[in-house]
């Protein structure tokens, strides 16, 4: 086909391929956005490339390259030389709102994982996924990262768990939240069932800060932290509630076939076992979010995936459960899933 035919054919464009390939430009750009706190000097009225230059100590020049981009990529609208927060920059990237999640960047598009995704990527599909342990080695110091970093992506979906299971006739009282990281899901559901107590299983400098959280949480009482593999730590027993939360996409179906074991062995009678998961439909290529999630956990794990709800069933069955109930929890894109008796 002649070049012209081809630019008449609306859907023939090489721009998503040149987009893709400069994909770590977007990543720059939010990054230093973010280093700099422009979208919250831009709401505080600095709207101008000289009066953000003062207040953000940057080039005067920088920022209006930063400036122009972001505008391209619709995070800022420009008029008259001025420019201003888009409305979900506004929300999510304004450090004075509380919905503030610019923090997220230092985990996602930390050092440790622009590296894992792009020294070698056709190294990781060749073999399956990661050649190492990577994000999973042991005491892995991403996830201090991860517990500092993540809390605004994930709380809602953890006050979503601790809402649903505080309808529970009776609530659970006895919690055990395994790869708590910061701890919110335990913390969430302590807050939301009164008197229930959480033990925290992590490798112990992160379920350190889970401890801080929950103390600041005022839980100090209701707190206790086993730290260690979760694969290793003895769980205990008689637990009305073991949460999963965001931990089992990490493994392969045999791995989680274990953990799901290990958990099932330290219920109570009644008790339950939750985890929260990003599940992609059948298909796997939607919704957007769980869908592009499996990339990451090729990228960043020996086998981790982003299990459809046809493969959790799988793992509840030949794990003794008869299988898995899913609830969404919006507005965050992750599911409760429910590992049936
Ligand atoms: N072998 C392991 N034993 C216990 N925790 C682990 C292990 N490997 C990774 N982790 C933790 O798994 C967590 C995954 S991130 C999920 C954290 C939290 N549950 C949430 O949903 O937001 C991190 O906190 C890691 O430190």
């Amino acid at each position: 086909m002649s070049r012209e035919a081809l630019a008449s054919v609306s859907e023939i464009n090489p721009e998503p391929f040149i987009e893709a390939v400069l994909g770590f430009r977007d990543t720059a750009a939010i990054k230093a956005a973010i280093d700099l706190d422009l979208f919250t000097a831009l709401a505080e009225g600095a709207t101008e490339p000289a009066a953000l230059a003062i207040r953000t100590g940057a080039s005067e020049r920088g920022l209006r390259i930063l400036c122009d981009y972001l505008t391209l990529k619709g995070f800022l609208a420009k008029a008259d030389g001025r420019y201003a927060p888009s409305p979900s920059s506004a929300v999510f990237l304004d450090r004075r709102s509380p919905a503030y999640m610019g923090g997220v960047a230092d985990f996602l598009a930390a050092p440790e994982m622009m590296a894992l995704f792009l020294d070698d990527p056709v190294s990781y599909v060749r073999h399956g996924g990661s050649l190492g342990l990577a994000n999973m080695a042991p005491e892995n110091p991403i996830w201090i990262k991860f517990a500092k970093a993540m809390v605004p992506l994930v709380l809602g979906s953890a006050q979503g768990v601790a809402a649903e299971v505080a309808t529970w006739s009776p609530p659970p009282r006895r919690v055990l939240d395994i790869a708590a990281g910061h701890g919110f899901f335990g913390i969430s559901v302590a807050k939301a069932v009164p008197g229930a107590a959480i033990v925290a299983v992590d490798w112990p400098d992160v379920v350190a800060l889970a401890a801080e959280n929950a103390k600041a949480a005022g839980l100090d009482g209701r707190y206790a932290t086993l730290p260690g593999s979760a694969f290793d730590v003895d769980w205990g027993r008689d637990f009305d509630l073991v949460l999963l939360p965001n931990f089992l996409h990490h493994f392969d179906h045999d791995t989680c076939v274990s953990l799901l074991e290990k958990a099932r062995a330290s219920l109570a009678p009644g008790g339950r076992v939750i985890a929260v998961e990003q599940v992609p439909d059948a298909e796997r290529i939607s919704p957007p979010w769980p869908a592009g999630f499996a990339l990451i956990m090729l990228a960043t794990t020996q086998r981790g995936d982003a299990y459809t709800e046809a493969e959790l069933g799988d793992m509840a069955r030949d794990a003794g459960f008869s299988g898995v109930a899913l609830t969404a929890l919006p507005p965050s894109p992750a599911s409760l899933v429910l590992f049936e008796a």
